[in-house]
């Protein structure tokens, strides 16, 4: 599944079928777990989102998207994505987002409490290497992702260096990152040039994850 189209003369009916078909497997049956090494972890949920799309034009249509502009080696660029977030839950709007939070709180044991989204409107856009320095301050966090749309690359490789895992999720997927994998590790989205289709990526946030664990 790689593409969420809709068409633009899609009745309230169409969009209430959608709608209904939507369904989180709050059991996390299809997780897998991989141990990226002793302290860190990332676990893949393949499907753990069905009926999507109407999530995603929701999003795509009306979540506060903006650019943002980068500056390096005194040069102003602009990030070749879109982001937009929520910082507390009462600013979500979509109730199927705020489902997928109580799911991912309850299974994970971790307040999430913000919603910070990228748009790569295609393959052109993208994310380079990092940690999520500023959400993750604790020495261990869980992180998850949700793939909404256009399938991409996603990799994660050791900090210091070394090669890469490389997972695609798809439209409905769950990438979460455990343990240290934000203070050992870092990810990124590469460009795909070929890509013509949006995908979404949706980061679960807990202001309690931001806060520093004392030395
Ligand atoms: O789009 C993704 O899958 C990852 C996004 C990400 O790493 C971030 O926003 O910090
Ligand atoms: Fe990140």
């Amino acid at each position: 599944m790689n593409t969420c189209t809709l068409d633009p003369m899609s009745t309230q009916s169409d969009l209430f079928e959608r709608s209904a078909r939507f369904s989180i497997d709050t059991s996390f049956g299809t997780a897998r777990r991989f141990a990226l090494d002793d302290h860190s972890w990332i676990e893949i949920v393949p499907g753990w989102m069905s009926g999507a799309s109407l999530l995603y034009e929701q999003l795509r249509n009306g979540a506060p998207w903006r650019e943002h502009e980068r500056r390096m080696f005194n040069k102003v660029f602009l990030e070749p994505r879109m982001t937009a977030s929520y910082r507390h839950l009462a600013d979500v709007p979509q109730q199927d987002l705020l489902q997928a939070v109580r799911a991912l709180s309850s299974h994970y044991g971790v307040a999430y409490d913000g919603l910070w989204m990228n748009l790569y409107r295609n393959g052109q856009d993208s994310t380079g290497w990092h940690r999520d320095h500023r959400s993750c301050r604790k020495l261990e966090y869980i992180v998850p992702v949700l793939t909404l749309g256009t399938t991409r690359r996603f990799l994660i490789r050791p900090n210091k260096g070394g090669s890469s895992m490389t997972f695609k999720p798809s439209s409905g997927d769950l990438v979460v990152m455990g343990g240290r994998s934000q203070q050992d590790w870092v990810h990124c989205v590469p460009k795909e040039p070929d890509i013509a289709g949006a995908r979404i990526s949706v980061n679960f946030m807990s202001s309690a994850q931001g806060v520093r664990d004392r030395a």
